[in-house]
């Protein structure tokens, strides 16, 4: 089964203890989360590294990918399985320089499919389209349709994520339009059971058998 696929958490920036953040992404990872991003735009450096670090350690444990937002120097220092990357972050080719051949590499295409194809030509591993719906987590964030990820399927070739206001009352056709993860925050983040979030959202997608 390829690892790409699934619920795939991404952290909020909110200030909390390395090890707080670990238990609630330990939680996740209990109701099905298969990818983990440590994206935290506002922490400083040190704190950054202390939560990464807590993150990998869960991660490794759980055999779940830890996966670094922007910044290609943490994931470097900490050994973490990959790097995603947007349109003010580097290249793909740089991060696959860095980080080598076995590193996991995103790439946010918004809804810009000639974005995507450049970027699996430079070796991303997964490309990433949204935000889908309104994002708390990223009010400003550009908008795409939910029917570009057919269009997507037909011609990149590669795992493909949706972001962006997703929870598990509208997820579905996004896995149905051919979206191979769900990246979420809020919708685990801000649940009152971040184990029973991660479960709805798992739920969503179809099992081994069934693919
Ligand atoms: C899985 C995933 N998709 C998209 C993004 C957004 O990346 P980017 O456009 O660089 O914006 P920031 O997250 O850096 O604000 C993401 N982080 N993860
Ligand atoms: C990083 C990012 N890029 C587009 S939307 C978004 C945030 C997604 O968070 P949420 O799942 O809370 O909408
Ligand atoms: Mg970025």
């Amino acid at each position: 089964m390829s690892r790409l696929f699934g619920l795939y958490l991404v952290t909020p920036g909110t200030p909390m203890a390395p090890a707080d953040l670990a238990a609630i992404v330990e939680r996740a990872i209990r109701g099905g989360a298969r990818l983990v991003q440590y994206r935290d735009k506002d922490a400083d450096p040190a704190t950054r590294i202390a939560k990464a670090e807590a993150l990998l350690g869960l991660c490794r444990a759980r055999g779940v990918p830890l996966i670094v937002n922007d910044d290609l120097g943490l994931a470097a220092r900490i050994g973490a399985d990959g790097v995603h990357l947007g349109r003010d972050d580097p290249d793909p080719r740089l991060a696959r320089a860095r980080l080598g051949p076995d590193a996991l590499i995103g790439v946010s295409c918004y809804a810009d499919l000639a974005r995507a194809l450049d970027a699996a030509t430079a070796g991303a591993d997964y490309l990433a389209f949204g935000s889908f719906f309104r994002s708390t987590t990223k009010p400003n964030a550009l908008r795409a349709d939910p029917a570009l990820l057919r269009g997507a399927r037909k011609t990149l070739g590669r795992p493909l994520v949706a972001i962006g206001g997703i929870t598990p009352d509208n997820g579905g056709p996004l896995i149905a339009a051919g979206a191979d993860m769900l990246a979420v925050v809020s919708g685990v983040f801000d649940a009152p059971d971040c184990e029973a979030a991660a479960r709805a959202y798992t739920r969503l997608f179809p099992t081994e058998d069934s693919r």
